[in-house]
């Protein structure tokens, strides 16, 4: 089985590694100069004021280093020093800015193999709170292991429960609090913690980085969890890199090898810190704890003049000797599969239904307030009539309706959104592409917005007794479906643009308004002010009226009641539907065009949505 073969535990060589970003404070430099040209002002030919930032920041400045196979490697330095991103470089999991340098295995460079000999675990625990701790090992060996039979990837889920102490928690869900707001019992921090990690060994890498496994741990809990990395380093031969602040002394002694990174350089890379910096002049007082004396002596060395030297120093060390020390075997260079789209999309979309399934307050809390809506409707306007004196009632009904479809998807905001941080983490670990994540999300919401939005209509309808035949029902329904789809989507494109409720909560408000006051019920769209009256053209909800109208009134004859007001008799206004719909100015379309422009509208914010969360949805790191 290629998982057994994967994990020889491989040597990590990083070569003169640098790290650059664009720095935004550059560009409003700039942006300040070109409005002092503008304004023809002295001093822009002064060049300080361009020259004063620089045009890139260096996060890392060739930082370099080497961890043998087997060993259990702390990354340290104070706050801000560079460790995250080193390790995300070393993860190879960085996308923005520049990078430039070596990595290489058993001294070699393996190109795109390199990934399948790594694994990352993130600080946070990002973990579906529906899922149990088998369920969530499974959905990554199913989408990690795209060789492996389902015997060999169960083999493997309930080998990896194993190593990290989880058996006894094997079907306990990850639980907290869902975004419906009920509460689920799960597993404790600690245990998050090991699920975090059982994630990252599914594939067995040689190689697995953690970003400081034991932030927000009780001592106990942390050296537990540092003693079973341990483990994994000793009877498995994986090479572990953890990023750390403070560790305790007990979890400091377990550590093999230190790396000391400071302003973005590397200040010491091995096993004997203490030793280097008695060396350089910092002697570790007794009874002290090694890991706070070398965090206390690099905060030193940073805010010293020795800093440059020290550095240029520890270059020439690496430089002379310990780069010559790096000769192991050769790798597999071949590059890791991915499994096909096709195959992601069902893995999500079984998760997804799980996730629905178990996470059923959303669901039940939409799906009634579709019931007791549409009962509400259907009792305020029941068994309408077709004459002309029901006939602003049913237009009414029609409104309602098609507003109440565009509001519900605003319970799902929440729903959306709490989605987001998991999908940012798993995207990030590069286990499934943004498409069929979003395609799955979407056949599930689509399936939910089908029962809302024909339970809620097909009430009403049968209530009122709108045009009471098949036909024309089932496409009135084919027409509400849609307009609560669009609504949906649209509110999915607001969360994944703002990314947050209250924002989308006012900008999808702010649409609902203006498409309900020009969808042509309130005021014929002839009788919309000129200068605003264009707005009704690209206003989803004024096709939806319009199919609907059509649906309702097209060829329908309307018995005339006569109203008596005193001695006054009101003579009919409408003696068949095409008079109503001349009334509303809509008689020239049709439903069939309406009712397309709907699903374009639909096609529209379901690209819009996608594009808004594959493109500006990323793990800001
Ligand atoms: N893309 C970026 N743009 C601007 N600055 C960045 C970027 N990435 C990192 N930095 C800066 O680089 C420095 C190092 O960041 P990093 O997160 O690696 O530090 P760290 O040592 O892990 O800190 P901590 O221990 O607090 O997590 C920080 O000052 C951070 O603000």
């Amino acid at each position: 089985m290629e998982l057994e073969n994967l994990n020889k535990g491989v040597q990590l060589t990083f070569e003169n590694i640098t790290y650059k970003v664009e720095n935004k404070k550059y560009k409003k430099q700039l942006k300040k100069q070109a409005s002092l040209e503008k304004k023809n002002l002295e001093n822009v030919t002064n060049p300080s004021i361009i020259e004063k930032v620089e045009k890139e920041l260096t996060i890392l400045n060739n930082v370099s280093g080497v961890i043998e196979k087997g060993e259990l490697c702390a990354l340290m330095g104070p706050s801000g020093s560079g460790k995250s991103t080193l390790l995300d470089i070393l993860a190879e999991r960085k996308s923005t800015g520049k990078i430039t340098g070596k990595l290489l295995i058993n001294g070699k460079e393996i190109g795109a193999a390199y990934k399948k000999y790594c694994s990352y675990v993130t600080q946070e625990d990002i973990l579906l709170q529906t899922s149990t701790v088998y369920e969530i090992i499974k959905f990554y060996a199913d989408l990690r292991l795209p060789c492996a039979s389902e015997q060999e990837k169960v083999k493997r889920v309930e080998q990896v429960i194993d190593e990290v102490g989880l058996s006894h928690r094997r079907d306990s869900k990850v639980g907290g609090v869902l975004p419906g707001g009920i509460v689920i019992k799960g597993l404790s921090g600690g245990e998050k913690r090991r699920v975090s990690i059982g994630c990252g060994l599914v594939t067995n890498p040689s190689l697995i980085f953690l970003d400081e496994p034991t932030s927000g741990l009780d001592s106990v809990t942390a050296l537990s969890i540092m003693k079973t990395l341990q483990d994994l380093t000793k009877n498995k031969g994986c090479t572990v890199v953890v990023a750390i602040h403070q560790p305790r002394s007990e979890i400091f002694e377990l550590f093999n090898r230190v790396m000391v990174i400071l302003k973005g350089k590397m200040i010491y890379n091995g096993n004997k810190i203490i030793e280097y910096f008695d060396q350089i002049g910092y002697k570790c007082p007794n009874n002290v704890n090694p890991a706070d004396f070398s965090l206390d002596v690099s905060v030193e060395i940073g805010e010293s003049d020795k800093y440059e030297e020290i550095c240029t120093q520890w270059q020439h060390t690496w430089e002379n000797q310990l780069m010559n020390e790096i000769m192991q075997p050769p790798v597999d260079i071949e590059k890791p599969k991915a499994t096909p789209f096709i195959y992601q999309y069902f893995i999500l979309l079984k998760r997804a239904w799980m996730d629905i399934l178990r996470n059923q307050g959303n669901f039940i809390s939409r799906v009634g307030t579709a019931i007791l809506t549409g009962l509400l409707f259907g009792a305020c306007f029941a068994n309408l009539k077709e004459n002309n004196k029901d006939a602003q009632k049913i237009v009414g009904v029609i409104f309602f309706l098609i507003t109440g479809l565009c509001l519900t998807p605003y319970a799902a905001i929440s729903l959306f959104l709490s989605q987001r941080s998991l999908f940012n983490a798993e995207r990030a670990s590069k286990i499934y592409h943004s498409f069929p994540y979003y395609l799955a999300t979407v056949t599930v919401e689509a399936f939910v917005v089908f029962f809302v939005a024909i339970i809620n209509a097909a009430i009403c309808y049968l209530l009122a007794r709108l045009r009471w035949e098949a036909s024309y029902f089932f496409y009135a329904m084919m027409v509400y479906y849609f307009v609560q789809l669009f609504s949906d989507f649209l509110i999915c494109t607001l969360a994944n643009i703002t990314g947050a409720s209250d924002i989308t909560f006012a900008y999808g408000s702010g649409f609902c308004a203006i498409f309900m006051l020009f969808c042509g019920f309130f005021v014929p769209v002839q009788e919309l002010p000129s200068a605003f009256g264009w707005l009704h053209y690209i206003n989803p909800l004024f096709y939806s009226f319009i199919s609907l109208m059509h649906v309702q009134f097209e060829d329908l004859d309307l018995a005339c009641v006569e109203e008596t007001v005193g001695n006054i008799t009101i003579p009919c206004q409408f003696n068949n539907g095409n008079q109503i719909l001349e009334y509303y100015g809509i008689d020239s379309w049709s439903r069939d065009f309406g009712f397309g422009i709907v699903v374009l509208w639909t096609a529209f914010f379901f690209t819009t949505s996608y594009l808004a969360l594959h493109y500006l949805n990323r793990e800001k790191r």
